[in-house]
């Protein structure tokens, strides 16, 4: 049985190893004739700023400077963390599978701006303690909650691994589904606490450094999640060089499938925007499990943790907003959209400087 389980997280192993090898870095030259063509729009050089960037970006994700982002989509990865029961969180983990819930019935917060964003919702359990029948799916399903970090790594080897490569299989069908641009998002009472343990080991910074108050907690509660993460971190000693490591020991299902949802971006060549400091956070596994996934990443605001700014530091991204949101579930990458979205219509359908008879200057 254990042979068969060795032998299983091989498998696993040399499958996502084949992923990997299949990314290569965003494609310059697209990048460079999206830049000739902002060049000949009828308006002062760069004024559209990162609007500008964000379209040049998109060209090199998609290797062509012709494209739309008609349907946009937003995975959610939903799931659960043993490390709750160490009082780390306001609320209960019960909340995961009511929000959960509440995004197939119009009655979370990212379900109003994502209708007003035109971007499609895709709440997926990956690792909930709890079936929702509206949510729960066996397939993207790795397991029901995860350890308590604390007393245990946080997920073996091969739910990490099943994890990530759930999070890649589900960006592959949402391309297969024509959607053109992803977003992410998750929702998992605990992740604040996963994350910050994630994000102090990969950046090397200290505890309190990147440890907020998530979705709320008394300073006593923080100090006491802040207690928590630094004795997970002792007892585990995660391999800073090996995401695996990482985010098996004090990582959690959501971190994982969102890491694999920025790798399925640069293998499937689909630009995936990144949320919050949970998403951050699993971005910067992605990025050190194939550096090359940077370039297919596009930033949103910046979140209000205060690991959320380092972690950006870290994946060289300047959000485009900041408006001290915390609010996970997508909300900041959808805040994104239709900035993005004006920036494509005008790069595709504005008039060029000959076009309104005003000769094109070059920048000083
Ligand atoms: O995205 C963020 O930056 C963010 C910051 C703080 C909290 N959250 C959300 O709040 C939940 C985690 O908070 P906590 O305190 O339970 O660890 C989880 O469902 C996240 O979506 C999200
Ligand atoms: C109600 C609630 C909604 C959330 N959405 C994302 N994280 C959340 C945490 C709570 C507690």
């Amino acid at each position: 049985m254990k042979d068969g389980r060795i032998r299983e997280t091989d498998r696993k192993k040399a499958c996502l190893e084949a992923l990997l090898s299949q990314i290569v870095p965003v494609d310059e030259v697209s990048k460079e004739a999206a830049r000739k063509r902002w060049r000949t729009v009828g308006k002062p050089l760069f004024s559209l700023g990162k609007l500008e960037q964000a379209v040049i970006d998109i060209a090199g994700i998609k290797r062509t400077a012709e494209y739309t982002l008609k349907k946009k989509g937003l995975l959610i990865f939903c799931a659960d963390n043993g490390v709750v029961k160490e009082g780390v969180t306001q609320t209960g983990q019960e909340v995961t599978a009511i929000v959960a819930e509440n995004f197939t019935r119009r009655a979370a917060s990212v379900c109003m701006m994502a209708e007003r964003a035109g971007v499609d919702l895709f709440p997926i359990d990956i690792g909930m303690v709890r079936d929702v029948e509206a949510v729960t799916k066996k397939e993207y399903k790795v397991a029901y909650g995860t350890r308590d970090l604390l007393e245990e790594t946080a997920m073996t080897e091969a739910q990490t691994l099943k994890a990530i490569l759930t999070g890649i299989r589900l960006v592959k069908e949402k391309k297969e589904e024509g959607y053109e641009i992803l977003a992410t998002g998750e929702m998992g009472i605990g992740n604040t606490t996963t994350s910050s343990a994630v994000a102090c080991v990969l950046l090397g910074e200290d505890v309190e450094a990147v440890t907020g108050k998530g979705a709320g907690l008394s300073s006593a509660g923080l100090e006491r999640k802040i207690e928590v993460i630094r004795r997970a971190i002792e007892k585990h000693r995660p391999n800073r060089e090996n995401v695996l490591d990482v985010l098996s020991k004090v990582g959690g299902l959501d971190l994982a499938g969102l890491t694999g949802a920025f790798l399925g971006g640069a293998i499937y060549h689909i630009p995936v925007v990144l949320d919050g400091f949970i998403s951050a956070a699993a971005a910067l596994c992605a990025v050190r499990l194939s550096p090359s996934v940077a370039g297919y990443i596009l930033p949103s605001h910046v979140s209000k943790e205060p690991g959320g700014r380092k972690l950006l530091d870290a994946l060289q991204l300047e959000p485009f907003l900041t408006c001290d949101m915390c609010l996970g579930e997508g909300s900041g990458a959808v805040a994104v959209m239709p900035l993005i979205d004006m920036g494509l219509s005008v790069y595709r359908e504005m008039s060029t400087f000959e076009e309104i008879h005003v000769e094109a200057y070059e920048v000083l």
